[in-house]
């Protein structure tokens, strides 16, 4: 075995791989590079910022994707590199990330720089140690299967909104939006209809999943999806029912190069006042985030002008979120003699628990706010990336368009509405339930491929707090392990035509569908149900520590603790992730292979894996699948961006920079009026 031995370095240096050593004075120490790293294969690490000078570069020109990658194939499945003064290993070897996700929490804790990286501390996405389990244990139950499913109706309220928001776009003539809805749809039938609208749908989805976590988060609906700006299409394009690459005959300019379009609302009626400035200030915490991950120096972030853009939005948030704490406040008032609302019932949001947890003296003000603003950022712009990837491929295969809105269609049930243009008030017969959700699994094929070619988040970090054997190397305590989640998708030594949008790879063997597709549907939770399936019962290792007892507080369940379970040891985290992965390795029809897409069950993470895995992974999947149905089943969507044009944008997430697509209420039903099979739909749907 080699041997990576060496002197722990004195500074923190603040990049995503680094930052583990912190000198209690902060000084910067260029002196001590005892490491003998050279030994695992790397980069050059230029004197004296090391390997992160590069990155840095790399990211700003936007290629940092195509550099890993080459990167990998240049070094190996592991590599080394320097940042200033410390040491880390950046690592696509399924066997490595084993190593780390299966152990425990404790032993490879997220490094300092993920502190660096909230906007406040405290949030449960950069704690560690007992803090973090605390707050792990009393927001998991707000993310298991009942108390997502009890999302649903609201996921289904906000797309409806977006869908009818189009529609009324779609029927109203430009320059008669002030008109009220009523009147414009009375007057429907002599009105000239526009072929369709135009829009970001970067931007569309970004505003859509910001008012779901809003709702789900706070009760509070900010209307955010009225403001997409979008234009009518051209009327001399109408005849393109899905997205084809042959049917694609408007060029970009065509469609957004006329100054006479001018850019409007999707709705003139205008959303909360809030949403805005709530979506300004999420932008401006982004950036500012993403560019702390490439700091050559944490003291940057002190810079005056970006000090006081980042106090600003913290001071949107800390506003928007003590008046929606006001305002709950006051409503459990009024609705004192009322039923309480509990977890699990949609009235025991993320805010009562909260502030439950609040009034019980867990958590501080700043505590609050701090976990507000991690599911504001966390739980928003993840799935919307991941939507927007998803539309983007699918908009480039017409094929699977078609393939998965005629199971949409079977499980969902469609009719053919008596004009082409769908009533705009919304249809009971739209809603798209959790059990529709279980029974699509060509639905989930896609977005699990979906992210594994575009995983919204690209690298995860740990800290090693324990000499860790690697690749037949030993790297020693103290330094930070990367994982890096974008090129272990993509890497051909574990997927077969690995830059190829193939949902079929994932679909299972005919045996295999069945009741267990609810808990299919989480992709790549492997570790989560342990660790969930813990919570759920109560049997995860308790904190003697934890101040929350069990019990109602501010009418929401707390949940209890049982102080004498044992943890779950790394060798039942390991069968559990096996036995996951044996699963998804059911024979493959589209390969013919009994093996399945996956030759580990550590190759594929798009919400990591482990105890510090996605919290809100049921949450963004399901809405996720809800938003895409919707979409597939009620629209037509053509690409005006070409999937080989967009450009990458690596912030915290990585998401295309914009995706133009036009919309229009969908042209061509099935000729089976309610129902269509799954054989005849796909000829029946065909245009
Ligand atoms: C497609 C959507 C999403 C993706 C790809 C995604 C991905 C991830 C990944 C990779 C991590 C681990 C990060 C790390 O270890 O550095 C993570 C953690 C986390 N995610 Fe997500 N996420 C998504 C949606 C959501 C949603 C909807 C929520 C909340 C409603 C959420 C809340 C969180 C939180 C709180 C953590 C930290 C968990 C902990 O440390 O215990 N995420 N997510």
């Amino acid at each position: 075995m080699h041997t990576t031995q060496g002197k722990e370095s004195l500074y923190t240096f603040s990049w995503f791989m680094s930052g583990s050593n912190s000198s209690p004075h902060g000084f910067v120490s260029f002196s001590c590079l005892s490491h003998s790293h050279t030994r695992l294969p790397g980069p050059v690490n230029a004197w004296p910022f090391g390997f992160v000078w590069t990155v840095r570069a790399w990211r700003q020109q936007n290629i940092w994707w195509i550099k890993s990658k080459e990167l990998f194939e240049t070094h190996g499945s592991t590599i080394g590199f320097r940042v200033f003064s410390s040491y880390s290993i950046l690592t696509q070897d399924p066997e490595c990330v084993r190593a780390i996700v299966t152990g425990s929490a404790d032993l490879f804790p997220k490094g300092h720089l993920y502190k660096h990286l909230g906007l406040l501390p405290g949030g449960i996405f950069t704690t560690n140690g007992p803090r973090w389990r605390r707050d792990r244990r009393l927001l998991t139950p707000h993310f298991n299967f009942s108390a997502v499913s009890t999302f649903v109706p609201s996921f289904n309220a906000h797309v409806e909104e977006f869908l009818n928001a189009l529609r009324q776009r779609c029927l109203t003539p430009r320059g008669t939006q002030d008109k009220s809805n009523d009147d414009r749809f009375e007057s429907e039938a002599s009105q000239e209809k526009a072929p369709g609208v135009v829009l970001d749908m970067v931007q569309a989805f970004n505003r859509l999943t910001l008012d779901i976590i809003f709702d789900a988060g706070f009760g509070h609906d900010l209307h955010a999806v009225r403001q997409v700006p979008c234009r009518a299409a051209p009327l001399s394009d109408t005849a393109l029912p899905c997205a084809s690459a042959a049917a694609y005959k408007t060029s970009l300019d065509e469609i957004t190069g006329d100054p006479s379009e001018k850019v409007e609302p999707l709705l003139h009626e205008s959303g909360d006042k809030e949403s805005d400035e709530i979506a300004e200030a999420l932008r401006i915490a982004f950036t500012e985030v993403a560019q702390r991950l490439t700091d050559p120096l944490p003291v940057l972030k002190y810079l005056p002008r970006r000090y006081y853009r980042a106090k600003k939005a913290t001071q949107v948030f800390r506003r928007v979120i003590d008046k929606a704490v006001m305002e709950r406040r006051k409503r459990g008032e009024e609705q004192a003699n009322e039923k309480e609302p509990g977890v699990g019932d949609r009235q025991g949001n993320l805010l009562d628990l909260m502030i439950a947890v609040h009034e019980e003296g867990t958590w501080c003000t700043d505590e609050m706010l701090a976990q507000s603003m991690t599911f504001l950022i966390a739980g928003h712009e993840t799935t919307s990336a991941m939507l927007t990837w998803t539309l983007m491929e699918l908009g480039e295969r017409p094929d699977l368009w078609l393939k998965l809105r005629a199971e949409v269609d079977r499980v969902c049930g469609v009719s053919a509405p008596s004009s082409p243009w769908p009533s705009p008030s919304p249809r009971s017969s739209s809603r798209i339930d959790a059990s529709h959700v279980d029974r699509m699994p060509f639905l989930r094929c896609v977005l699990k491929e979906s992210l594994r070619m575009h995983p919204p988040v690209t690298i995860i970090s740990r800290r090693i707090l324990k000499d860790l054997e690697v690749a037949g190397y030993l790297i020693p305590k103290g330094w930070h392990v990367g994982v890096s989640i974008y090129t272990l998708h993509r890497s051909p030594a574990l997927w077969e035509r690995p830059d190829e949008f193939w949902p079929e790879r994932w679909e299972e063997g005919p045996g295999a569908r069945g009741k267990d597709t609810v808990r299919r549907c989480s992709v790549g939770d492997g570790m989560a149900h342990l660790d969930q399936k813990h919570f759920d019962n109560g049997t995860v290792p308790s904190l003697p520590h934890v101040p929350v007892s069990g019990g109602k507080q501010g009418g929401v369940t707390l949940p209890s603790f049982d102080g004498n379970q044992a943890p779950p040891t790394q060798d039942q985290r390991i069968s559990e992730i096996a036995e996951e992965s044996r699963e998804e390795a059911a024979t493959n029809p589209a390969t013919g292979t009994s093996r399945g897409p996956l030759k580990s069950p550590f190759q594929y993470m798009p919400f990591s894996l482990g105890p510090r895995n996605c919290i809100g992974q049921r949450f963004a999947m399901t809405e996720a699948s809800i938003i895409l149905a919707r979409l597939v089943r009620d629209w037509d969507v053509t690409l005006v961006d070409r999937a080989a044009t967009v450009q990458r944008v690596e912030l915290l997430t990585v998401r295309p920079d914009r995706l133009l697509c036009k919309l229009q209420p969908r042209q061509v039903y099935p000729l089976s009026p309610v129902r269509c099979g799954a054989r005849e739909s796909a000829a029946a749907c065909s245009p």
